[in-house]
């Protein structure tokens, strides 16, 4: 049983740089780039999975590790060209989201601006790594791009996902997909930025979210039943869309981003604790953070709600997005 995510951790590696078996190749890219190509596609197109951007969310990491080991074992059939990414491996040794700079802000010529770290290099090795492998695609048929996460603070949707913000129309089906892999909301980015799913939606035209399938948790502590829902929607995705999860009774609700909270220095302050979840509404008027004697406050007359409140992000970033729903 090949053990991929094992071998990255310890620094044996499971798999020689490249392969074959009955029914596919395989060729490591760069450490935690595994290309997988079917002798006998059975469906045009490409997909990309990739996990560990933020090396501590770990339940992605093994889900998608579970996936290369039944693949490589001939118990999950790929039915299309397959990339798959383990994105940060040094922050994923130490258990960490990032050892130098956040990855998932350096993608698209975001990290142009800053000191060169070891996650700027690797941002780039994943955009060469993606772009080939798009690139390699005969037909540049269909790609689609599933970056997957876990948050780091609870949910008032446990399952969700974030939709760069493109230039093309929605794509229904993979909407539909979304669904099926058990995301209880969908939440509409507005604005470009330097996410890995931003990068593949506009350099590669690929149809890109970002899953967060649940809270960040150490190796070990995850109850993966939690996960068999999205599980089964990749194994089904990369199978060739057979046995794909029903269509879920209640769909998911969707968002769109109205607005960034930044923290741009050290007397910021957000008006919200630590337990807040994720998506928690706010009327209008609410103060949500404070900084250098400006506030910022709720401004729709329909309330908003707010993502991701962190206050301790590096100056500059992101404190947290405010959403307003479409109803
Ligand atoms: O829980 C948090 O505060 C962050 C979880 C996380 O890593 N989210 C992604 C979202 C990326 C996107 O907007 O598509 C991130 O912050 O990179
Ligand atoms: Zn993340």
């Amino acid at each position: 049983m090949t053990d991929y995510l094992q071998g990255m951790l310890t620094g044996q590696p499971a798999l020689p740089p490249q392969g074959e078996n009955a029914v596919l190749f395989w060729r490591e890219k760069g450490e935690g780039i595994l290309e997988l190509i079917p002798r006998t596609p059975r469906q045009p197109g490409s997909l990309i999975i990739s996990a560990g951007i933020h090396g501590n969310e770990t339940a992605p990491i093994e889900i998608l590790n579970q996936l290369v080991t039944e693949i490589l074992g001939g118990e999950c059939v790929v039915a299309q060209r397959l990339l798959v990414i383990f994105g940060n491996p040094a922050a994923i040794r130490q258990g960490v989201r990032f050892v130098d700079y956040d990855m998932n802000r350096l993608f698209s010529g975001y990290r142009d601006k800053l000191p060169p770290c070891d996650e700027s290099q690797r941002a780039a090795q994943l955009e060469q790594a993606v772009s080939e492998f798009r690139g390699q695609d005969p037909a540049q048929s269909v790609c689609w791009h599933l970056d997957l996460h876990t948050a780091i603070r609870g949910s008032l949707y446990p399952k969700f996902g974030l939709l760069p913000a493109s230039p093309r129309p929605r794509n229904a089906s993979f909407i539909d997909w979304l669904g099926r892999a058990g995301l209880e909301a969908l939440v509409f980015h507005q604005a470009p930025g330097g996410t890995f799913s931003h990068f593949t939606c506009h350099t590669l035209a690929a149809e890109s979210c970002t899953l967060e399938l649940g809270k960040a948790l150490p190796f070990g502590c995850n109850a993966l039943a939690d996960f068999d829902c999205a599980r089964q929607a990749l194994r089904a995705r990369i199978g060739g869309d057979t046995e794909t999860p029903a269509t879920p009774d209640t769909p998911p609700r969707h968002f769109r981003v109205v607005r960034q909270l930044t923290r741009t220095g050290a007397d910021f302050h957000l008006h919200m604790s630590d337990t807040t979840p994720n998506f928690t509404w706010f009327p209008p008027g609410t103060i949500l953070s404070e900084e250098g004697g400006r506030s910022e406050r709720v401004l729709h007359p329909e309330g908003e709600r707010v993502l991701f409140p962190n206050p301790r992000v590096a100056y500059g970033q992101r404190a947290g997005l405010m959403l307003e729903e479409e109803l």
